[in-house]
């Protein structure tokens, strides 16, 4: 569904250049529901701006639903963006219109559309997001975590192919996340949506199948669980125990030129510093290398 590769984004104010992504590679598999985490100007924002068509990549490729989004004019740009992305913020004010309903807010989007049959899908997706008691509520009586809940209904409206969240969770309390996380789950699995959620929340990461870290602008590591969280929970008759952590494994990520990130406390660890030199071995009886760090690392 999603393929970037070498992808690069770079910010030019009048006299300085800030390099936001530097070759960053992820694929993304079609129908797959995934997380981005990574530290505060790490570029989490930037990839989902360039995925959303908010914001076009300097250089390298990204290809989503088989569009290469470097060729999009501005036109394709507008077009992937009413059909194709649906767009989830933290500050959802930028979705919703406070003095309509919760199922008026879910008709607009199809409305602009043009699309028949919107008040059946809109109840259909207020009943996805537990709203359906609410539908006529106007959006300024409900709660925070209620209007999420709307927001992610209007941005499934028109059947996106990719919904992306940046940190829907950021501004509601625990139990309203694991709430909210239930319903991206429960979208990709009725709707086949692939879903890409942006997160520093990393109790929500845990319950997903797989993370991607980002550290300066480039995929550093990825958590993959080794079972899916409903296998856990039915073998587990539902109960999370510190297993469930174990059933996580972390790996680093090598880039297409074979290039890998390694994990910042191993450096620290080893007294390796960023610039310096490493000796690499082969350990064929293991089938693995090993890193040592060199005299003048
Ligand atoms: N419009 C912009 N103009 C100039 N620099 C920018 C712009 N947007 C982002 N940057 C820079 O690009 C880098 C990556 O920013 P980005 O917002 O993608 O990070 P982030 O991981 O989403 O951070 P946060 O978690 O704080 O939102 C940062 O150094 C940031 O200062």
């Amino acid at each position: 569904m999603i393929r970037c590769e070498n992808l690069v984004k770079i910010y030019k104010t009048s006299d300085v250049e800030a390099v936001a992504l530097q070759g960053l590679d992820l694929d993304v598999k079609k129908g797959e529901l995934m997380a981005i985490v990574g530290n505060s100007g790490s570029g989490k924002s930037t990839l989902l701006n360039m995925l959303g068509g908010l914001d076009r990549p300097s250089a390298g490729s990204l290809t989503v639903d088989g569009k290469d989004l470097l060729k999009f004019t501005d036109k394709d740009y507008m077009e992937y963006k009413r059909d194709t992305v649906g767009f989830v913020w933290q500050n959802n004010a930028r979705n919703l219109v406070p003095y309509l309903t919760a199922v008026q807010n879910v008709e607009l989007p199809m409305l602009l559309k043009g699309r028949k049959g919107r008040r059946e899908r809109a109840l259909e997706l207020l009943k996805k997001v537990g709203l359906e008691k609410r539908k006529n509520s106007r959006l300024d009586q409900m709660s925070g975590g209620e209007q999420q809940r709307v927001a992610i209904a209007i941005a499934m409206a028109n059947d996106p192919k990719l919904l992306l969240a940046d940190e829907p969770t950021g501004s509601v309390d625990t139990k309203t996340s694991a709430m909210i996380l239930d319903i991206f789950k429960e979208l990709n699995r009725s709707e086949g949506v692939t879903v890409v959620i942006v997160t520093h929340d990393l109790k929500l990461a845990d319950h997903i199948d797989r993370v991607v870290a980002i550290r300066d602008g480039r995929t550093s590591s990825e958590i993959i669980r080794k079972k899916s969280y409903r296998e856990d929970l039915d073998e587990m008759g539902e109960v999370i125990t510190k297993e469930e952590e174990a059933s996580h494994e972390e790996l680093a990520v090598l880039d297409r030129s074979g290039r890998l990130q390694l994990p910042k406390d191993y450096m620290q660890s080893l007294g390796i510093k960023g610039g310096g030199k490493v000796r690499v071995e082969l350990d064929e009886e293991r089938g693995g290398i090993i890193l040592f760090p060199s005299e003048d690392s």
